[in-house]
């Protein structure tokens, strides 16, 4: 239902890198969004989910919390999601840094595979840490946001979700892409073993809906290398946060 906004791809595993890399260029010069579905396949897909649910049952999950007016009694949450930083080398992340290289080795091949080794325009030389998210359910959501506004340097935003039996009727929970240019939107399920892709500046706002049952993501964002450069020589010269992570 997207009209002009691509079909989301099912992955098949005799698919090759040059495949898969070839689908990502392809939608994300013309879309900006890229979906690719069976990423890992359901056994990696679950072995992933099981080191999140470890995780979350851990506690080391911290509120992401950011609300629009702290002081206000009516405080209205901009998000709710619970986070964690992880560089996937910590114990029991096995599975997870096996998705983490996974998803470097089709960003960084896809860019160089691009013309000239540009995708976007984008040299691509480095990522964030790993974000993994829960939305805990009871309505839990995260207002329409551009992920980076200011050129913080990070130029892709990847994200890969594991609900199991995802009903977004039910549970809601649906990410909702508004992209720059056109009034159609792109609805995109958190569904189990789907990866997706979407450039994170301006071009992309996008929201999460109210999430009626525990909504988890591993999100990694990819850097630009000048937009990074020129990020941390403003952040150097005029002491400015440039996104940290
Ligand atoms: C400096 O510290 C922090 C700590 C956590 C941060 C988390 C986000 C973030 C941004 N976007 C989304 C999102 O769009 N999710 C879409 C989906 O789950 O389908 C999300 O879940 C989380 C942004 C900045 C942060 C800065
Ligand atoms: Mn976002």
């Amino acid at each position: 239902p997207f009209g002009h906004m691509p079909n989301s791809y099912y992955m098949d595993p005799s698919d090759s890198c040059y495949e898969i890399c070839h689908r990502v260029i392809r939608d994300m010069t013309q879309y900006g969004v890229c979906v690719l579905n069976n990423f890992l396949g359901k056994e990696r897909g679950l072995m992933v989910l099981n080191e999140v649910l470890d995780m979350y049952r851990s506690g080391i999950f911290t509120a992401g919390q950011l609300v629009s007016n702290p002081a206000s009694t009516e405080a209205q949450t901009i998000r709710s999601d619970l986070i964690t930083w992880i560089d996937g080398k910590e114990a029991n992340c096995h599975y997870i840094r096996q998705l983490i290289s996974q998803v470097d080795n089709i960003i960084l091949r896809a860019n160089k595979m691009a013309n000239n080794g540009r995708m976007g325009d984008y040299v691509i030389n480095g990522r964030t840490k790993a974000m993994v998210a829960c939305y805990p359910g009871s309505g839990s959501h995260y207002v329409k946001h551009v992920d980076n506004p200011n050129k913080d340097g990070r130029c892709i935003t990847a994200i890969y979700y594991l609900n199991l039996d995802w009903d977004v009727k039910r549970y809601g929970g649906l990410l909702r892409v508004f992209p720059e240019g056109t009034n159609q939107v792109a609805d995109i399920a958190p569904i189990f073993d789907r990866m997706l892709f979407f450039w994170s500046d301006r071009r992309n706002p996008h929201e999460v809906q109210p999430a009626y049952s525990t909504r988890y993501a591993i999100t990694l964002w990819y850097f630009d290398t000048h937009e990074r450069e020129e990020a941390l020589r403003n952040y150097k010269e005029r002491g400015q946060p440039s996104s940290s992570k």
